[in-house]
């Protein structure tokens, strides 16, 4: 509210107007991190809160959908990516149709963003979506088959139960 005034929400809801917000932020990289500075801690908090309440809950692995995981540094915090991509053409014509935007607004959201050539070379797994939503999903249903047939969460889950039981009992020794 402060950085981007009232004029950027409805007068009578309080609803913020999304397409107007996206005509400043995605020409101006300036606003945008100033966005960003604002968005992102709080998305970050409530999506730690969700991870750990799937770990507690016994899920073998969460799947994080970020579009700025690696732009933003939150890479760190996961295990492994998964990169969907698609040629150019493909990705520019998909964005104006699901977005309704002309050319040149897809062309600046995908501008907004690091090359999808580059987050291709750091991602763990690789989905090719030039072809149907099918071939997608099966590529997809395989990843998901070798995280959960792995013993990595097990692993951790082990060293992590280990090191808190350990620590418990350090404690009670210092107090009794
Ligand atoms: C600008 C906003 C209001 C536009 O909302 P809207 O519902 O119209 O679009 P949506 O969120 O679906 O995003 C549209 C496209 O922009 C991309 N995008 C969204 N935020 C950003 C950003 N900060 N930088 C670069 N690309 C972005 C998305 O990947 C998507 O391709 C909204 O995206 C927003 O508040 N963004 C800032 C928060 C953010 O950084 N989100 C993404 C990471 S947590
Ligand atoms: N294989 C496909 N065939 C046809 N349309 C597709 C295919 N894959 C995705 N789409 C469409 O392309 C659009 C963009 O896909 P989606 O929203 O999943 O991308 P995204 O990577 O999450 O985008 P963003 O990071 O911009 O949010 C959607 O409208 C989706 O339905």
């Amino acid at each position: 509210m402060f950085i981007f005034g009232n004029e950027f929400f409805d007068e009578e809801t309080g609803e913020l107007n999304r397409e107007k917000l996206s005509a400043v932020v995605f020409e101006d990289s300036k606003k945008r991190a100033q966005l960003n500075s604002i968005t992102h801690p709080a998305v970050g908090k409530a999506m730690f809160k969700k991870v750990v309440s799937h770990l507690f809950k016994g899920e073998k692995f969460v799947v994080l959908d970020i579009p700025l995981l690696f732009e933003s540094g939150a890479n760190r915090f996961v295990q492994k990516t998964i990169v969907i991509h698609c040629n150019e053409e493909k990705q520019l014509e998909r964005l104006m149709k699901r977005d309704t935007v002309d050319e040149k607004v897809a062309k600046s959201r995908i501008a907004a963003q690091m090359p999808l050539k580059e987050k291709m070379e750091r991602a763990t797994y690789l989905v090719d979506n030039n072809h149907g939503k099918e071939e997608a999903e099966k590529q997809l249903t395989e990843i998901a088959d070798e995280l959960e047939n792995s013993w990595l969460p097990f692993i951790i889950r082990s060293v992590f139960g280990v090191t808190v039981g350990f620590l418990i009992l350090s404690i009670f020794k210092i107090i009794f």
